[in-house]
């Protein structure tokens, strides 16, 4: 098998003056592939996310390994973070308006974060920025370069922080619930650039969504998370033949156009799957 992106073991995280970890035991390796991971609100998941890009500074992380490539990300100092950040691993967020400078132009914020990590100059980063720009559909790469965040639409947006996060050429991509705020045909779109970054550039990435159907066609494998754990681990086209009687119960919380109109079910939690800790 081919030397995995990410290799995680055994990770836990308890947030400062929490009684309780929020993540525990959680495990599984991240190839050049989709990863998924799903659970309902508050199940841990872009805690995870977080962790791997060490951007939880007063959370306590343990773990057996959290390997990243070359790069042991248990023994790396906050310095060798921030080379690492936005270089090799970058983190997409649901709502890019959190993301962008508002004061600045989305052009020249794109071409900066290509120049903090490569030796370029203004010029050649705007022709850099311009053919990402492009490269991420967007129909007038002159024009949209001198807009400020606030004129821009929220699919724009997210196209323009997948720009600035490709020109890094990162080789792992954590994407947390990056489509729940577009529309749906913005949506495929976005979906379509980072479908192409898996194939194309052989990125590995994470999906974090609390939406079974979209990790179901989008992804390859699946996660499934419950009280900071994860309970399950299927390929995405097994889904819908989960054991986990939690995975059951999200399937079945899931409205599904076409059915028959009948009462959903209400998710059963067990205390007894907060025990559970899965390899
Ligand atoms: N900054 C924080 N300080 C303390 N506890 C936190 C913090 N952030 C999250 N938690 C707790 O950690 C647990 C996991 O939260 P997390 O946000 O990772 O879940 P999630 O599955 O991503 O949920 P959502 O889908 O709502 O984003 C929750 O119990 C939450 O209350």
């Amino acid at each position: 098998m081919e030397k995995p992106v990410l290799d995680i073991r055994n990770l836990a995280i308890r947030y400062a003056g929490a009684s309780r970890d929020s993540v525990r035991g959680v495990s599984f390796t991240l190839g050049r592939e989709r990863l998924g991971i799903v659970g309902e609100s508050g199940s841990g998941k872009s805690t995870v996310g977080r962790a791997i890009l060490k951007l939880l500074p007063t959370a306590q992380i343990t773990a057996d390994r959290m390997q990243f490539e070359d790069i042991d990300l248990l023994k790396t100092s906050e310095r060798e973070m921030l080379k690492i950040r936005g270089r090799r691993m970058s983190m997409i967020l649901q709502d890019p308006k959190y993301s962008l400078n508002p004061i600045q132009r989305v052009g020249r914020q794109v071409a900066e974060t290509y120049m903090r990590h490569f030796p370029a100059t203004k010029a050649e980063a705007k022709a850099k920025t311009l053919a990402m720009l492009e490269a991420v559909k967007i129909r007038d790469p002159e024009r949209v370069h001198d807009l400020y965040p606030h004129e821009i639409s929220g699919g724009m947006g997210q196209r323009i922080m997948i720009a600035m996060m490709l020109l890094a050429e990162p080789e792992l991509v954590i994407a947390d619930e990056p489509t729940s705020a577009l529309d749906v045909t913005v949506r495929l779109q976005v979906l379509e650039i980072l479908n192409g970054l898996v194939r194309d550039r052989g990125i590995g990435l994470i999906m974090i969504s609390h939406d079974l159907n979209l990790v179901r066609n989008f992804c390859d494998r699946v996660l499934i998370m419950f009280d900071g754990q994860v309970v399950e681990t299927l390929r995405a086209s097994e889904l819908d033949n989960a054991q986990h009687p939690y995975t059951r119960g999200l399937l079945a919380a899931q409205p599904r156009i076409g059915d028959r109109r009948k009462m959903l079910s209400v998710l059963d939690r067990r205390p007894e799957w907060s025990q559970e800790v899965t390899a």
